[in-house]
């Protein structure tokens, strides 16, 4: 592995380790390898060892409360609740094994990933995505990982920073003391800037809107178009539902395009992301020349890739935080006075990150309670072993972020939000999978410490202005779809604050 690719890989959970001790990174220690513990349950079955689990096949539970096709967290907390931190069952001739333990996590995430590949749902999004990092494994994903991989390095994403800041602080100017907004809306749209500029240097035109609409569409067909069992082999077929999205895609394909040719007849570095991907190559790949660059498809699929993870994983995040914090006003309190206390009435920068320690706690209890990307799953490319148990080859095995990082053993009194569970002495105490909101290993998060950086950025720079307190009368669920969203807008009220 080369250094380049480490530094990417190793990214703690922490937006300071991450701009400011590149080199003393978290480890993997001795305490997040699987313990020996000799409480493991074992059944032998023809020559593998399962954990327990349910005893029918997942269908028969339909009449269950736990079994709800749309909302799997129900079938999570059931399994956690009766067989602990590791169990079985099945699904049509598939085995699944659901896993909420560190260790177990760390075993499949760090030290034998090679064993596996994305489940079948991220596989799926190919139907839209192509080979993009997310939908691709292998050989295909090690090189595209390698290309981007310099277009996230710190010192290029710290160029972001003032322009996040000033996307914040126009949309601060725009909200009107007791004019209630939709917060969750507001957010989507702030990130949505915020990545549109990141990656093409370009102003909220009518394009990156139109990008916006037609993945509307797409997203509100896609739970449909990945439960189909051949949706691949059906996209041409003459269904409305498949041919709406045939449009949107071509639409959305057409402006990327464009965005691509365009950067590409300038020939300049416009500082953008897009620039770097055209111009970063292959070094360690066995080609050489163009041929170590990526092609228009895979520019297209790698753009349309960052631009779906990385505007809705963020704006979910700020949403639930400005929930959160307006239902705590001690921690917003406390906030409040780091933000006045650092940037005395001027703008946040850059350089203030390292000293806004509390609001980083406070983005990190944010995505322990309500982590955007809350569950994750690989699939077996041969026979298993883990722990005690052993696996045979296509067994999917789950695990998520939602149920570990909600667990009393982990975070004692859970639903609590207390941003001191942050703490750098109190996080040194836990193992490295207690608490992933971004992955592990070697599909981690490329964008973590731009995730960071604008979270906090952002939160600074509004909650500077602005206190957001719940309009009454809402009930606000969850629904977790790709990312783990509020079931409907949530209604806030903007209160000046200086
Ligand atoms: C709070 C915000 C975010 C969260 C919680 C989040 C979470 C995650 C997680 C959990 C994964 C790993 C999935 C897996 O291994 O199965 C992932 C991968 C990825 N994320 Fe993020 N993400 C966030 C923001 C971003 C941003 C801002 C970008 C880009 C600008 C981004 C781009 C990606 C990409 C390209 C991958 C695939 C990486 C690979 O497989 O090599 N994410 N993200």
């Amino acid at each position: 592995m080369n250094s380049r690719f480490v530094a990417l890989e190793n990214q703690a959970s922490s937006m300071a380790t991450v701009l400011q001790a590149p080199d003393d990174r978290e480890k993997e220690s001795e305490k997040d390898a699987p313990s020996p513990a000799g409480d493991w349950i074992v059944e032998e079955r023809g020559g593998y060892r399962y954990p327990p689990g349910l005893k029918m096949n997942l269908p028969f539970y339909l009449v269950r409360k736990f079994f709800k096709p749309g909302n799997p967290i129900l079938l999570f907390e059931h399994l956690v609740a009766n067989y602990g931190r590791i169990s079985h069952y099945k699904l049509g001739a598939s085995h699944i094994v659901f896993i909420n333990d560190p260790g177990l996590i760390w075993e499949i995430l760090i030290n034998q990933p090679q064993n596996f590949i994305k489940e079948r749902t991220q596989r799926r999004m190919k139907i839209l995505l192509g080979e993009g990092l997310i939908t691709s494994d292998g050989e295909v994903h090690r090189r595209q990982r390698r290309i981007a991989a310099p277009a996230f390095h710190r010192q290029r994403i710290q160029n972001y920073g003032s322009m996040m800041v000033d996307r914040a602080a126009a949309m601060r100017e725009e909200w009107k003391p007791g004019i209630e907004i939709d917060i969750a809306a507001e957010m989507m749209r702030l990130t949505l800037q915020v990545v549109a500029r990141t990656i093409f240097n370009t102003d909220v035109t009518r394009d990156v809107q139109a990008i916006n609409d037609e993945v509307n569409v797409i997203m509100d067909l896609y739970n449909f178009l990945i439960a189909l069992p051949k949706a691949e082999a059906m996209l041409h077929w003459p269904i409305p539902g498949l041919m709406r999205f045939r449009k949107a895609r071509k639409r959305l394909d057409s402006v990327v395009h464009r965005m691509i040719e365009q950067h590409r007849k300038d020939g300049v570095d416009r500082g953008d992301l897009l620039s770097m991907l055209i111009s970063s190559r292959d070094e360690e790949g066995e080609q050489e020349g163009d041929a170590a660059k990526m092609s228009d498809e895979q520019l297209r699929d790698e753009v349309l890739t960052i631009f779906l993870a990385g505007y809705e994983t963020v704006a979910n995040a700020l949403t639930w935080t400005w929930l959160l914090l307006g239902q705590n006003p001690e921690a917003e309190a406390r906030m409040h006075a780091e933000i006045d206390t650092v940037l005395e009435g001027r703008s946040p920068q850059l350089d203030d990150l390292p000293n806004l320690k509390y609001t980083e706690m406070v983005f990190a209890e944010s995505m322990r309670l309500y982590p955007p990307a809350w569950a994750m799953g690989r699939q077996a490319t041969r026979d298993i072993e883990i722990g005690p148990y052993k696996f045979p080859t296509g067994t999917y095995l789950f695990f998520s972020q939602y149920i570990m990082q909600r667990s009393e053993e982990q975070f004692p009194d859970p639903l609590r939000f207390d941003p001191e569970r942050f703490a750098p002495e109190v996080k040194a105490g836990r193992p490295k999978f207690a608490y992933f909101p971004f992955g592990g290993g070697n599909r981690q998060c490329i964008g973590e410490a731009f995730a960071w950086m604008e979270g906090i950025l952002l939160l600074a720079t509004i909650a500077q202005r602005w206190k957001l307190r719940l309009a009454p009368g809402q009930r606000i669920g969850l629904a977790p779809k790709i990312t783990l969203r509020p079931d409907g807008p949530i209604r806030v009220v903007p209160e000046l604050r200086r």
